[in-house]
């Protein structure tokens, strides 16, 4: 049976795409020019913190025992495991975005958008597309935050997910992310009639 999760509060949206294809990077960017009208769903995870990540704010970063018996408890939406670590979305994280009235922001893998299109959530899935292969790699190197087991986990992984985000059944919009500020702006543009109705 679908995890039943309120459809309080404003439509939340997806985003989704390969590691490193810059959905981190655009949400902080939405987040920070409109402020109060996002919220971040502040997902748990079994992989350590990177520098400058916040326990709270980025993650709640848990071990594998406390993330699983959550799990077998029923209190998340959806749970993956990626690159040999548990993730999930927790039923509190949206909420309390969504008591708040924000539209609520989850950054999410595709095992996780499968599981998020059985539940009542009805959020708009963004899918963030790197220009190539190629450039997705560079970038990923470039952040430095990835050994190199882990980045080969991630690029393998990312082949099926641009397959899936191929898909124009699976999202209600592709970004492809090549130069920022013009991803910027189509993410903008298509958000806009969201973020007007929360401003109302
Ligand atoms: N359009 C762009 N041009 C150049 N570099 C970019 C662009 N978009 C993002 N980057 C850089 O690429 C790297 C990966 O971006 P980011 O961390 O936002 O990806 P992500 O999709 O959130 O990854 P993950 O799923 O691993 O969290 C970062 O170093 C970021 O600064
Ligand atoms: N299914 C879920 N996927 C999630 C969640 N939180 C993050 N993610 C995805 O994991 C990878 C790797 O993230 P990173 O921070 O270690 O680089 C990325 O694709 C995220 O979108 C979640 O709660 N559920």
């Amino acid at each position: 049976m679908a995890p039943a999760i309120s459809s309080l509060g404003p439509r939340p949206l997806v985003f989704c795409g390969p590691s490193g294809s810059g959905k981190s990077t655009l949400i902080k960017q939405i987040m920070n020019d409109f402020k109060g009208v996002f919220g971040f769903s502040v997902s748990h995870t079994t992989r350590s913190p990177r520098p400058g990540e916040i326990d709270g704010k980025d993650y709640h970063y848990v071990s594998k025992e406390v993330m699983e018996k959550g799990i077998s408890n029923g209190e998340f939406i959806e749970s993956a495991t990626f690159s040999g670590n548990l993730y999930g979305t927790s039923k509190k994280a949206v909420e309390d975005v969504q008591r708040s009235n924000k539209i609520c922001i989850l950054d999410i893998d595709t095992q996780g958008v499968k599981l998020i299109k059985q539940t009542s959530l009805n959020p708009v899935f963004i899918f963030m597309k790197p220009p190539s292969m190629e450039v997705l790699e560079q970038r990923l190197r470039g952040r430095n935050t990835e050994s190199e087991e882990s980045l080969h986990k991630r690029l393998i992984t990312a082949k099926a997910e641009m397959e899936y985000g191929s898909d124009p059944n699976n999202f209600d919009i592709v970004i492809v992310n090549d130069k920022l500020d013009k991803a910027y702006q189509e993410l903008k543009e298509f958000l806009m009639p969201l973020i007007q109705e929360v401003n109302k």
